[in-house]
């Protein structure tokens, strides 16, 4: 049986209550939201026979019109255009292309390590020019500076202006789309000077790497590998998202991984020696080490704080009835990411703590019988094309970064240790607040192949 739970509401805003019902219904001024809370009824909608009628997104008139960022395939509306872009970009993330993306990623995590020894307190910095180093090499062969680089500085304030505009209902034109036609000057359209000051940057985001490359003649990895009947045009913007998403998700779950260990360090000390007893202490971990508990430190990294809880919201096409409930064409369909990973009937007890064992049988090996972390990456035709790169970059630098340094709570003046709020930005996509902690090495030969491994 399927539970719903109907809420309707005259704002523009209403806050969801904890509800253990499969379906959540909100009518919001006109609108009508459906949020799908458990695994069965985001199969039974997103991703099984009806996935052809739930694979839409729901207008984004301030992103997508206003901000510029119709090229960006996430927010695409779904027919013909989004397919080819996605076709474009499945073929880049096939198993085969993963593979050849690995020399770059793993490049990229000695890089890392090197930086969090030189100046361990930006961490949060080295790991968006870790990520941004990846995608920039591998896509456009560019290779980035160490440290304010010009590529990576643009990609972060379009980022961040699409991340403020993709806040659906935090601007009107998103409910009355008419509103994008009228003059900046009008009273209340304070809305159309910000779309033009994110406008420049949004816009942009995408063809200044790809100018950049045409112009040196760089070997174009991607624009290699495409074929002939796509525009130069499409070329560049498939590039241009693939760098955004990098950028911003990986980020957020390595953001994750510093936050756990810094609180659970006895979940560091497990992962710590199962990383000895593979790679032992005098190299560093490569892609080839079979360590099935870092395997469930990333698991857990995706699951225990989802990076886009809510995914990306869906839209459904066609008026629809689903066990017996009706849901009319044009409504908004979220999967509740969040709450499909916390539910205990699924990943066992406690599914607010960190503890990667959950994904483990008692001899140690990932449990091939639990779903996986998937519903992080969203569901159905829209799932996330790029989840099994996203989940090797983290699990390299999980693997190199526990592998050399301690992570731990820093301390305050009194020498007490300095508790993280563990809390998160809010919005689509999450990141933790930044918090106090040491990471420091290991030992002095850990220290040393560190340096040794940026030489090599
Ligand atoms: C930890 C890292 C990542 C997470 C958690 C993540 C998560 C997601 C989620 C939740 C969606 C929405 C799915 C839906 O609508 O149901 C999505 C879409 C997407 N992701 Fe990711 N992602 C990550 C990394 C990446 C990477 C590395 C790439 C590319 C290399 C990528 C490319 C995309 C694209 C192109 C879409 C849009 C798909 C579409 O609308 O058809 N993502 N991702």
């Amino acid at each position: 049986m399927v539970r719903v739970l109907t809420l309707s509401g005259e704002s523009n805003s209403c806050i969801i209550p904890a509800t253990d019902s499969d379906i959540i219904s909100v009518n919001l001024a006109g609108d009508t939201i459906v949020v799908l809370n458990s695994l069965t009824a985001v199969t039974d909608l997103l991703e099984n026979n009806r996935s052809a009628i739930y694979s839409e997104r729901p207008p984004f008139p301030m992103l997508n019109d206003l901000v510029g960022a119709h090229w960006n395939i996430g927010f695409m509306r779904y027919g013909p255009k989004w397919k080819e872009h996605r076709r474009v970009f499945m073929k880049q993330f096939q198993p085969s292309e993963v593979l050849l993306h690995r020399p770059k990623e793993l490049e990229a995590a000695r890089v890392l390590l090197r930086l969090l020894l030189d100046s361990p307190h930006k961490y949060e910095r080295h790991m968006r020019h870790m990520s941004g180093m990846i995608m920039l090499s591998t896509a456009y062969g560019i290779d980035i500076l160490p440290e304010n680089d010009p590529y990576v500085e643009i990609s972060e304030k379009a980022l961040q202006a699409i991340v403020a505009a993709t806040y659906r209902g935090s601007y009107l034109v998103d409910s009355l789309p008419i509103l994008k036609y009228v003059p900046e000057f009008f009273p209340g359209a304070g809305f159309k000077k910000q779309a033009r000051e994110w406008f420049s940057v949004v816009d942009a985001m995408p063809d200044v790497p790809y100018d950049f490359v045409k112009k040196a003649r760089v070997s174009f990895r991607i624009h290699d590998q495409l074929p002939t009947t796509l525009t130069e045009n499409l070329n560049s913007i498939t590039a241009g998202r693939w760098h955004g998403s990098v950028v911003d998700r990986t980020v957020s779950a390595l953001e994750t991984l510093i936050l756990a260990m810094t609180i659970y360090p006895e979940v560091q000390r497990k992962a710590q020696a199962a990383i000895d007893e593979v790679v032992g202490r005098d190299r560093l971990p490569d892609f080839g080490d079979n360590i099935p508990y870092i395997d469930a430190v990333v698991h857990e990294i995706l699951r225990w704080r989802p990076v886009i809880p809510l995914a990306i919201p869906h839209a459904v096409m066609e008026d629809d009835i689903y066990k017996g409930y009706h849901i009319p064409a044009g409504s908004v369909v979220v999967g509740n990411a969040w709450a499909i990973l916390h539910d205990e009937t699924t990943y066992g007890p406690d599914t607010d703590q960190f503890i990667p064992e959950r994904w483990l049988t008692v001899d140690g090996k990932i449990n091939e019988e639990m779903p996986d972390s998937s519903p992080a990456f969203g569901f159905g035709r829209r799932i996330c094309p790029g989840r099994d790169m996203a989940q090797w970059s983290v699990w390299i630098s999980a693997a190199s970064i526990l592998s050399v340094f301690n992570i731990t709570k820093s301390l305050d003046k009194k020498g007490m240790p300095i508790e993280p709020s563990g809390e998160y930005t809010s919005g689509m996509l999450c990141y933790p607040l930044p918090h106090e902690c040491d990471i420091i090495p290991r030992s002095s030969a850990a220290e040393e192949m560190i340096r040794r491994a940026q030489l090599a």
